[in-house]
């Protein structure tokens, strides 16, 4: 099989009950390799829930689940060896410094070395890739919030993982770490070996980074396609808005060049400050989440 074609996560009719409340219901999607998914969704929709059964450490109630080949709540150490999780927060090992932290959890995956994968990462170059450089002697108990999220980062990525989950990854990051952050993901997809699915409510960031969106709502999926897929389904129209001899107009459109060339051609040089909106994906992820709660009621 083409490997761009393997699928890495396949996940059918997924359902998770807790006491009498589902809160994961015939949940359905696949990943293949190299894509990167955002999961999506409002607070409590079960981002978490799903990632952490994929990851193994939850047990579902109900559904077939298939996580590189395996099924995660049965899964070997050589499997999970093969799977890098940064989860939303994690304290630990204060007093350890970098290198020495990435180093030792690094050893655990020597032995998971295979012709294709070289493992784990070394330590200074995922130093350099994350952008601790400068930082790698410091006790992790002195690094600033986005400073830790990186070292997060690190050692989610130290095991050279084929799977990589994220959950809010950029949370707490500052613009330029967010960017680093950004461009290291695009690397890692860039060379179609991993395969990410990352949990965010940056819907910017999901848009930036993502290939495909799968957006989670009262445990059910209620959309799954790329951002342009999904705007789409959804408006299919932009926003204009102009002043016309100092009066603001607004007006929402699917053929946004043929207004604005009737604008021009019925107003000339009386129109001023005109801008196009697409719709963006916050747009979209407004209008479905309203649309499906709507339904639901
Ligand atoms: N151990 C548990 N027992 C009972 N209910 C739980 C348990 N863990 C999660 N839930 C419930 O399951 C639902 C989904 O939670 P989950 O943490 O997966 O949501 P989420 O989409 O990750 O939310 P957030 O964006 O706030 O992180 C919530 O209603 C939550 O209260």
């Amino acid at each position: 099989m083409n490997t761009a074609e393997e699928v890495v996560l396949d996940v059918e009719g997924l359902r998770m009950r807790y006491g009498t409340t589902d809160v994961l219901r015939e949940v359905t999607f696949r990943a293949r390799r190299g894509e990167v998914l955002a999961l999506l969704g409002p607070n409590g929709a079960g981002k978490t829930t799903t990632i952490e059964i994929l990851e193994g450490f939850r047990m579902r109630s109900a559904g077939r689940v298939s996580v590189l080949g395996a099924d995660p709540a049965h899964a070997t150490e050589d499997w999970r060896a093969r799977i890098g999780v940064v989860l939303q927060s994690w304290r630990d090992h204060g007093k350890w410094r970098v290198r020495e932290v990435l180093a030792h959890l690094g050893a655990f995956y020597a032995g998971y070395t295979t012709e294709r994968v070289p493992r784990p990462w070394d330590a200074d170059e995922l130093i350099a890739a994350v952008g601790l450089t400068g930082h790698a002697d410091k006790k992790i108990r002195m690094l600033s919030g986005g400073q830790r999220r990186r070292l997060d980062v690190a050692i989610g990525l130290v095991g050279r993982p084929e799977l990589l989950f994220l959950d809010e990854p950029t949370a707490g990051l500052d613009p330029q770490a967010r960017r680093e952050f950004h461009e290291l993901v695009r690397g890692l997809a860039g060379s179609r070996e991993t395969t990410i699915l990352l949990t965010t409510h940056d819907l910017d960031e999901a848009e930036k980074l993502a290939g495909r969106i799968v957006i989670l709502d009262g445990g059910r999926i209620i959309a799954d396609g790329t951002a342009e897929e999904l705007a789409r389904r959804i408006t299919g129209e932009d926003e204009v808005r102009w002043t016309l001899d100092g009066q603001r107009f607004t007006r929402s459109t699917r053929d946004s060049t043929a207004l604005v060339f009737d604008l021009f051609e019925r107003h000339g040089r009386r129109i001023g400050e005109l801008e196009v909106r697409r719709s963006s994906l916050e747009d979209t992820y407004l209008a479905l989440v309203r649309q499906a709660e709507g339904a639901a009621r």
